[in-house]
């Protein structure tokens, strides 16, 4: 999907692989973006996140042999992991306005990175963040007793619990290092 400008995603998407491909079969866009790019990309740690915490977390028993299928969704899913903790850039951005602004501009000169993550950090707003997401993994992934309009018991996909670990432990902090990170260079 490189070739044809996965990567060139305004909303800031990273190639796994190093170096990024880019022998496009479309013309390359010029995109322009509201962000003063750093380049910055912590896929690596993504991936050993992944394959060390992610997937020993779901308690996942027996081979069904699939693996090109499980490769598929491997790649989904960190691309989509990737994807949030990136978007840490965006709303980086988005809170360097008004006169939040002045405050982060003089703890980014003083090389503050503590204060800055202090700074962008709304425990009201990461509770809700970790609420929803767990209420999606408890529902989404249950099976629908469809004639009596209920969830079955027991049947959910993934522990709920997983997924609560996962953004309270590894996706909201690696999503404030990407954006302590891009503060640190605003003014570069
Ligand atoms: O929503 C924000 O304000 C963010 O910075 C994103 C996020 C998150 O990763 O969900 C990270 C830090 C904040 O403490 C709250 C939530």
């Amino acid at each position: 999907m490189s070739t044809f400008r996965r990567y060139q995603s305004a909303d800031y998407e990273y190639s796994f692989t190093n170096p990024k491909p880019h022998n496009y079969v479309l013309a390359p866009l010029n995109l322009t973006s509201v962000l003063k790019d750093d380049h910055y990309n912590i896929n690596a740690e993504i991936f050993k996140l992944y394959v060390n915490n992610v997937i020993p977390s779901l308690n996942l028993v027996g081979d069904d042999q699939l693996y090109d299928l499980t490769a598929t969704a491997d790649i989904t899913l960190l691309q989509a992991i990737s994807r949030r903790i990136h978007y840490g850039k965006i709303v980086a951005e988005s809170k360097f306005v008004g006169p939040t602004a002045a405050q982060y501009t003089a703890l980014i000169k003083a090389k503050d990175e503590a204060g800055i993550s202090a700074l962008l950090t709304d425990a009201a707003q990461e509770a809700v963040v970790i609420a929803r997401a767990t209420a999606k993994a408890s529902y989404y992934g249950a099976t629908l007793d469809w004639v009596n309009n209920v969830l079955v018991p027991g049947t959910v996909k993934i522990p709920p619990k997983a997924v609560t670990d996962l953004y309270k432990n590894y996706l909201i902090p690696l999503t404030k290092v990407v954006e302590v990170h891009y503060l640190m260079h605003r003014l570069d």
